[in-house]
């Protein structure tokens, strides 16, 4: 039995014939919160994709593990089958299919009512999947999304931004909630958050940061200090 949920281990990821991945390492256990920062193009996105399984991303070395089982040969549906979910950037727009519908189908109603009260959803009850969703508005379904598929393994692209300060406080608080939450098995979850400001900071107790700079993690710490040096010193290691 693995004592960490995820472990990436010597990482190299190409998208097409371009290299955006060099040597990751991260190992994230139970309970943990982890942050992910760094500059524009520096990899974040890549990372949560290429552990999603997303194309075109492609490991071509090294290996991603989920309670001690690889997982590279995995599609991502498989890898959503067995414990990971991803709130995305720019998820697609499913035509005809409600929030109510899918939250139906995944045998989430009870969640949806609740979660969609405290995301303030409720009134999308009866839209359509991202269909007109503002910027602001995919991300707090994004995070709703989650939990209504109840995943173990929390992926978070960038999900306060574009998001207005009212409501930065209830993503927070839900990431936060979810985080701490047990899965329907009973097992602790633990996630991974790419975020540029460190507004969520404000609401989730984040344990650890990373600092990605070309494709590498460069700095490992904690998040608030390294917050606090990146505004001093820009994205260099201490
Ligand atoms: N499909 C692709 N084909 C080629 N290059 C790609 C592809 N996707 C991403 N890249 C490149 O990989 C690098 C890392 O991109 P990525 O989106 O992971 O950065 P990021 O750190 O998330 O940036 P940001 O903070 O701007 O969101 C960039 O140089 C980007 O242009």
């Amino acid at each position: 039995m693995s004592d960490n949920i995820l472990k990436i281990r010597d990482l190299d990821v190409f998208a097409g014939e371009t290299q955006v991945l060099r040597d990751v390492d991260l190992t994230i256990h139970p309970g943990e919160v982890h942050i992910l920062l760094g500059p524009n193009g520096s990899g974040k996105s890549s990372l949560l994709q290429a552990i999603m399984g997303v194309p075109p991303f492609r490991v071509t070395k090294g290996d991603i593990r989920l309670n001690g089982r690889s997982i590279c040969d995995l599609t991502p549906d498989q890898r959503a089958a067995l414990g990971f979910g991803m709130a995305y950037q720019k998820p697609p727009e499913i035509d005809g299919v409600t929030l109510t519908a899918l939250a139906h189908v995944m045998r989430a109603d009870a969640t949806f009512a609740t979660e969609a009260a405290a995301l303030d959803m409720a009134d999308f009850a009866q839209r359509e999947v991202n269909v007109g969703f503002s910027g602001g508005e995919i991300k707090r379904w994004e995070v709703l999304k989650l939990f209504l598929q109840n995943p173990q393994f929390l992926l978070f692209d960038e999900p306060e931004s574009g998001v207005d300060l009212e409501h930065i406080a209830a993503v927070g608080a839900a990431i936060e909630r979810l985080a701490r939450s047990r899965t329907a098995n009973g097992a602790k979850r633990a996630a991974l958050v790419i975020t540029h400001t460190g507004f969520i900071l404000d609401y989730v107790k984040a344990d650890t940061a990373h600092m990605m700079v070309d494709g590498r993690i460069i700095a490992t710490g904690d998040p608030k200090e390294m917050f606090e040096q990146v505004k001093s010193n820009g994205y260099h290691a201490a």
